[in-house]
């Protein structure tokens, strides 16, 4: 294992180190973490402590540690963007502004899509990759402790830190090799928002969301802590934007027997019938009670091959969204217009109701994304 401290740990991580270790993970999270997939970093006393800097690489003598001569995963950082690639070839970035993931390459191909007129100067979320939806999905409703949110609330549309990256060495899928991980971590707490948000949402809360890239998934997991007095309830949703070849190729698989509220349908509620659902239209879904260990496969209509495989933990609802050709005209930030053609949004998220969060509690959830190449 090797760790990289890049940056003094802040207000966020010290206050949840106070609170570190005894807080009661709530219902939506009652599930086992696979320690490879979901191993948030404020659970790591070695990334988070002041030992941290002793461990630095840099520092390390070069006898010791048996990965020390392996090719390591390299990190760069410019302009509030983070990018970080694998030994192998596989490279993430990451924008500051909202954590948004805007480019995931394995085998040299891009696996999300960004739309050629997102903003990527903060003035607003960013069309594409995946932006992170917290603590209101959709509209706010009005009369509830999010409704002078904005939709979608105000993760997407906030400036983040990066607390760190940490890498490790698992076994390969072939027995004589060894597979780099390296996980980004990036905190947001009440102090960070803007006047205009901290005053729309009082709450004390922090949030750890952590993106892990490995040779063949793109793992993102989200921790929220209620740091405060107050109980609050939040949503959350990772609207994640799949980069396909053409959507008339494609069919989503996984849902076959679930209720939906369509969101084209004045928010009726249906049950899916299709095992393979191809899109023709307007598609705004929302997906619920999803088994998380199941994954959702958006596959080949040619031959039935898994483009991309989706598995979730703490998040059972999932969100299946494509604008077609009005809405993608209408949207100033999507272009060009055809665009609608060549993504898919597939979004894990836990939406429908409310996750309830007393004083010191924490709940984590997660997606991870397994790609063809
Ligand atoms: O335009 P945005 O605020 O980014 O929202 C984009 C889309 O997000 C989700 O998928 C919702 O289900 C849609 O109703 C919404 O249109």
């Amino acid at each position: 294992m090797s760790y990289t401290q890049c940056r003094s740990p802040g207000a966020l991580v010290a206050r949840q180190n106070k609170t570190g270790g005894a807080d009661k993970i709530p219902r939506a999270s009652n599930v086992k973490h696979q320690a490879s997939l979901f191993s948030l970093s404020t659970f790591n006393p070695i990334l988070f402590s002041p030992f941290s800097y002793t461990m630095d690489r840099s520092n390390k003598p070069s006898a010791i540690g048996v990965g020390a001569s392996l090719p390591q995963p390299t990190l760069s950082i410019k302009d509030n963007i983070i990018e970080a690639s694998l030994p192998t070839g596989q490279s993430v970035t990451v924008h500051l502004y909202g954590a948004t993931v805007t480019s995931w390459k394995t085998g040299g191909q891009e696996q999300l899509f960004v739309s050629e007129k997102a903003h990527l100067d903060g003035s607003k979320p960013i069309r594409g990759g995946i932006p992170l939806v917290f603590p209101v999905f959709g509209p706010p409703p009005q009369n509830h402790a999010t409704s002078t949110l904005p939709q979608h609330g105000f993760a997407r549309n906030s400036n983040w830190e990066f607390l760190g990256k940490s890498s490790s060495e698992a076994p390969g899928r072939d027995s004589d090799q060894t597979d780099l991980t390296v996980k980004l971590d990036f905190g947001l707490s009440h102090s960070m928002l803007t006047d205009e948000f901290r005053a729309a949402w009082p709450y004390e809360f922090g949030l750890v969301y952590s993106v892990t890239l490995t040779t063949d998934t793109l793992e993102t997991a989200l921790q929220v802590r209620n740091e405060g007095q107050q109980n609050f309830d939040f949503q959350v949703l990772m609207h994640t934007y799949l980069s396909i070849a053409d959507i008339s190729d494609i069919r989503v698989k996984g849902l076959e027997s679930k209720t939906y509220i369509d969101k084209t349908l004045q928010a009726t509620s249906h049950t899916e019938s299709s095992p393979a659902l191809a899109i023709t239209q307007e598609t705004d879904r929302v997906y619920q009670q999803l088994a998380p260990a199941v994954p959702i496969v958006v596959a080949s209509a040619k031959d039935d091959q898994s483009l991309f495989s989706i598995t979730r933990e703490g998040l059972t609802d999932v969100v299946v969204w494509n604008p077609w050709i009005e809405k993608a005209k209408g949207m100033a930030d999507f272009g060009p217009d055809e665009a609608y053609k060549n993504m898919i949004c597939v979004e894990a998220g836990s939406v429908s109701g409310w996750q309830t969060l007393e004083a010191g509690e924490a709940w984590e959830g997660g997606q991870s994304i397994k790609s063809r190449l």
